[in-house]
């Protein structure tokens, strides 16, 4: 079956972009990112495409990239923080190696900061992450196969941890 080296999943703050692009390159694989496949998609960042079009049209195309990316991608693939909401999203990745990159509400707070790269955190981002992280928590842990809590660790540190893993893996 192909199938990616590894899928990351956590919040938004937890770095699956940052340390997904950094196990990559360790493991010598490609790296993808489904936020940036919809971006490519769409033809328009993912602010627009919550502005323009709403969640919805962004939950489906989210959907239906993961569920193509799984089938075909053989590198490491960084979901987005809410991916995990669908159920057969959730389903689909019972056949993977799904690592969830944990991280607590203090980190996450300072690593997502003010910026307007996360539409879902444009209002209030303390409370609304707050709120995110505890509805989705077990969602996360329910799909994962490996958990890494990053908190107060660097993104390089975590990579190596998991890069370490997954070859033991073969
Ligand atoms: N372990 C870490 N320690 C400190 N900063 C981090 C860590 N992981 C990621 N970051 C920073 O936090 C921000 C969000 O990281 P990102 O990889 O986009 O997270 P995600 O994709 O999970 O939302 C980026 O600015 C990144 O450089
Ligand atoms: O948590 C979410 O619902 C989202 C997280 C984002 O990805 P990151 O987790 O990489 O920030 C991105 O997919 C979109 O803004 C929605
Ligand atoms: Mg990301």
């Amino acid at each position: 079956m192909t199938a990616p080296a590894a899928v990351i999943v956590g919040p938004p703050g937890a770095g699956k972009t940052t340390v997904g692009q950094a196990v990559a390159a360790l493991l010598g694989v490609d790296f993808a990112d489904t936020d940036h496949l919809i971006e490519q998609r769409a033809g328009k960042p993912i602010p627009e495409i919550f502005f323009d079009d709403g969640e919805d049209a962004f939950r489906a195309l989210e959907r239906e990239t993961i569920a193509a990316s799984l089938g075909s991608f053989t590198g490491v693939l960084a979901l987005g923080g809410g991916a995990i909401l669908h159920e057969g999203t959730r389903e689909a990745l019972r056949a993977h190696t799904v690592v969830f990159l944990s991280v607590e509400l203090t980190d996450a707070v300072k690593r997502v900061g003010l910026g307007a790269g996360r539409p879902l955190l444009s209002v209030n981002p303390r409370a609304t992450l707050k709120y995110l992280m505890e509805q989705r928590r077990p969602l996360y842990a329910s799909v994962a196969t490996h958990t890494i809590a990053t908190d107060a660790r660097s993104p390089d540190e975590i990579a190596a941890e998991l890069a370490a893993l997954l070859k033991d893996r073969g």
